[in-house]
């Protein structure tokens, strides 16, 4: 099975309730090392977007179950960088999203990313 990064709170990487689930911010952080070790924009775009795949497939959800996902990044001007990560993860009919700049994220990530998500 795939592992989830520990999480660096008091807090659950997600939650489920039935069909509903709903995830923490996921940080770019590699499973495997429990540290981030991308650098760009780009490549933790895609390490936030594999932690959520992998609550999805623990939990047995689809990523076509995904309805919203929220990006928090540091710096807007990065901005294509989360678009091209996302179309190279995702594919159409894409999540809803919202893609917001914040000052400052836990362990200095670049991006965060949570997830809302419904099963059918
Ligand atoms: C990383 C987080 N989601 C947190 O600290 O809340």
């Amino acid at each position: 099975m795939k592992k989830l990064p520990k999480a660096i709170g008091p807090y659950s990487p997600y939650r489920k309730k039935g069909k509903f689930l709903v995830t923490s911010g996921q940080l770019p952080i590699n499973p495997e090392t429990n540290t981030i070790e991308a650098t760009t924009v780009y490549d933790q775009v895609l390490q936030c977007l594999e932690n959520i795949e992998t609550i999805l497939s623990i939990e047995r959800f689809q990523i076509e179950d995904v309805l919203k996902l929220t990006v928090y990044l540091t710096d807007l001007s990065k901005f294509s960088e989360v678009n091209q990560a996302f179309e190279e993860k995702l594919s159409a009919e894409y999540p809803a999203r919202t893609a917001i700049e914040i000052s400052k994220l836990p362990m200095d990530a670049l991006v965060e990313i949570e997830a809302i998500v419904l099963r059918d």
